[in-house]
């Protein structure tokens, strides 16, 4: 019975109240009288008679080997009443520190005794008691001692990774093997590993369950656990002794995993389990076409701007293995010109299109009254036409190919200085990055806003962008491995997959379209704060996955927030790389989606449940280029990132 809920109250654990008790080694009476009876949510109990001592134990038995019990069956209450409502007090007479000897000795095995038996009842935790004099130094050596080898109560494993690898500098060559015991933490805590570099997870044969056929099988968390590891590259390990008593094979031989026959006395006794994870394997779905092509992609930076591109280092698949060096990108969205190659990707991506053509259809039909569908002339302009998918016509001689002479007009110069003839209804145009406006729509469509009539419609309408703080270690550890500041600073178009999302996403920058304020401007401040789950525990952030939404009219939209991005959409990577390697392949296959963004950070910052993340971004603007700048404030501050746009901007 928790005290209550309370308006805008986090489900912090302080609502819930204990009760300290006597020792009372009935303990079901216990916990009926301080819970049901008492209205309190769990008890502060001894977990051993106040009058034990190891040393006395010893004489009463004659000095012998034998040690006596002490403590009772962990029987009387069930695992979840144990877990859930028993907080163990470890006996006050103890006293590491003491000048007797015998005092000391016995203190430590009581010590270690009472949390073994705490950590073998599953308890949250154990209350001790305080030092006996102003010196503690055995008292602390001997928790110490303790919290090493501690799995079962609730040390947080993550932390002790986490210590052990910021003493060890982020060390890219520093991976984790994970322990599943049979009882697992909550989901959220979990899913923090995803973006660290764990390598194995060692499955004790202790952790399965048993089936109706006698067969190890696991729960369906362990299930949905193992499942998710495996599609993280993850290896799985088994570790422990058979303890099934798996039914023995017929005509005593069986097939190994090369479908040959073997003895079954040869059969390697930890087979079953073996057989069991293979069964999770095959029984998971198959990688869908797209994310098959896109495997290649998986958590490669590719830098927007400049620099030595990761992604051509290897891209392999079924078809081909292909190894470029040193490929060194320079790509401006505003101010160069694209490839062929990177329009032929663009056109490939016929979810946008639809997406388009809807928006399109519904802003004519709402602009044009049926009665004068025939008689009245809408004027509609695509600007940033590229090979022109947008209205089927590019080149002057696909113009004359589609017999589209009399309706198409094609201009060819910078939307933001062409004087036009006439101005339009409707404005369509698609000049977004993964970030929504980083490859500067707001400044191309402000200058093209002059040729839209003062109620014409803009086709974008609005978008915005969103991030999301993310563990990611292999993205810190490739942007680190460039040893400089630069990288750092700089925004990567990746398929983000090795990472944890720590918090939802939040909205960062709004544009909205036409907008004839002559107030307005395009720099943006925004002021973020995430708060992570209270059941996650602590996590590592390296930095900030960002997407884009963009409203193209009314209710339709386009975009690659995860709550709401649109279904299977193939193209516009922000770099033209991506177009280059498809020509390699000619598979056939559809290319990359529309990537998301990462924004690292220099030192990643850790953040603990309580303690929210407050993170600062800017979008400023000179008068020759737009650039982001990024910090955390909260709970320890960073440097700014990219200040003055020194590493990463895009040029106007
Ligand atoms: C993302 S592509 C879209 C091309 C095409 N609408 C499509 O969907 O395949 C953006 C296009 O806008 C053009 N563009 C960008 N800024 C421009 C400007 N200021 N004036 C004219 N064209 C521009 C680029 O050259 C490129 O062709």
């Amino acid at each position: 019975m928790a005290l209550g809920e309370r308006g805008g109250w986090d489900k912090s654990e302080s609502r819930y109240c204990g009760v300290e008790t006597d020792f009372n080694d009935d303990m079901p009476h216990l916990l009926s009288f301080n819970l049901s009876s008492g209205g309190f949510d769990f008890v502060v109990a001894s977990l051993m008679d106040p009058n034990y001592r190891p040393s006395l134990m010893e004489k009463d038995i004659g000095g012998g080997s034998h040690v006596l019990p002490f403590a009772g069956s962990d029987l009387v209450l069930s695992p979840s009443q144990w877990s859930s409502h028993v907080v163990g007090k470890i006996s006050s007479w103890i006293d590491l520190d003491s000048e007797d000897e015998i005092l000391r000795t016995d203190s430590e095995t009581t010590l270690k005794q009472e949390i073994s038996w705490a950590s073998h009842l599953s308890l949250q935790a154990c209350l001790l008691p305080s030092p006996k004099g102003a010196s503690c130094a055995n008292y602390a050596r001997c928790v110490n001692q303790i919290l090493q080898s501690l799995n079962n109560m609730q040390g947080d494993s993550w932390e002790l990774w986490n210590s052990f690898r910021l003493l060890c500098e982020h060390h890219s060559q520093l991976s984790v093997a994970l322990d599943v015991l049979s009882s697992l933490p909550s989901a959220n805590s979990l899913g923090r590993w995803l973006g660290e570099p764990v390598r194995a997870a060692i499955i004790h044969t202790d952790s399965f369950l048993t089936n109706a056929r006698g067969y190890p099988c696991l729960s369906r968390r362990h299930q949905k656990l193992i499942t998710g590891f495996l599609n993280h590259s993850i290896q799985v390990v088994i570790s422990g002794k058979l303890n099934h008593g798996v039914p023995s094979v017929s005509l005593d031989s069986a097939l190994d995993h090369t479908g040959t026959n073997v003895e079954s006395s040869q059969r390697h006794s930890l087979r079953p389990y073996l057989d069991y994870i293979a069964y999770l394997y095959q029984r998971m779905d198959p990688l869908p076409e797209q994310e098959r092509f896109e495997l290649s992609y998986r958590d490669f930076l590719q830098s927007p701007l400049q620099g030595h591109n990761p992604l051509f280092h290897i891209i392999s698949d079924e078809f081909c293995t292909i190894e470029f060096s040193n490929y060194y990108l320079s790509f401006q969205p505003l101010m160069d010109n694209l490839e062929a190659q990177t329009y032929e990707t663009f056109e490939k991506d016929s979810v946008k299109y639809i997406q388009y053509q809807r928006a399109i259809g519904n802003a004519l039909v709402d602009r044009v009254p049926d009665e004068e569908a025939s008689s009245l002339t809408t004027v509609l302009m695509v600007v940033g036409a590229g090979r022109g998918p947008l209205v089927r016509a590019s080149l002057q001689s696909l113009v004359r190919l589609e017999g589209w002479e009399k309706t198409v007009t094609i201009v060819s110069c910078d939307m933001r200085c062409w004087d036009a003839p006439e101005k339009a209804d409707i404005l369509v145009s698609e000049l977004l990055g993964s970030f929504g406006d980083n490859e500067l729509s707001p400044e191309c469509l402000d200058g093209a806003q002059r040729f839209l009539k003062q109620d014409g419609i803009s086709i974008p309408s609005s978008y915005t962008s969103f991030i999301q703080p993310v563990t990611a270690s292999k993205l810190h550890n490739d942007v680190k491995s460039h040893k400089d500041v630069v990288h750092f600073e700089t925004a990567y178009v990746v398929k983000v997959h090795s990472v944890a999302r720590l918090a939802p996403c939040e909205p960062v920058f709004t544009f909205t379209h036409p907008n004839f304020s002559t107030k307005k401007s395009n720099q943006r401040y925004k002021k973020l704060r995430f708060e992570i789950p209270s059941d996650t525990g602590s996590a590592m952030v390296h930095g900030f996955a960002g997407y884009f939404d963009a409203m193209l009219y009314k209710d339709v939209h386009l975009g690659i927030e995860p709550s709401t991005a649109t279904p299977n959409m193939f193209s516009c990577c922000a770099s033209s790389s991506v177009c280059f390697v498809e020509s390699y392949f000619d598979t056939g296959l559809q290319i990359p989606a529309w990537f998301a963004i990462f924004f690292p950070l220099r030192t990643p910052v850790c953040i603990r449940p309580g303690s929210p993340l407050e993170v600062h971004f800017w979008r400023c603007c000179g008068s020759t280029k737009v650039w982001y700048e990024w910090c955390v404030a909260s709970p320890n501050p960073s440097p700014v990132h990219n200040s003055n746009g020194r590493s990463y901007w895009v040029g106007l």
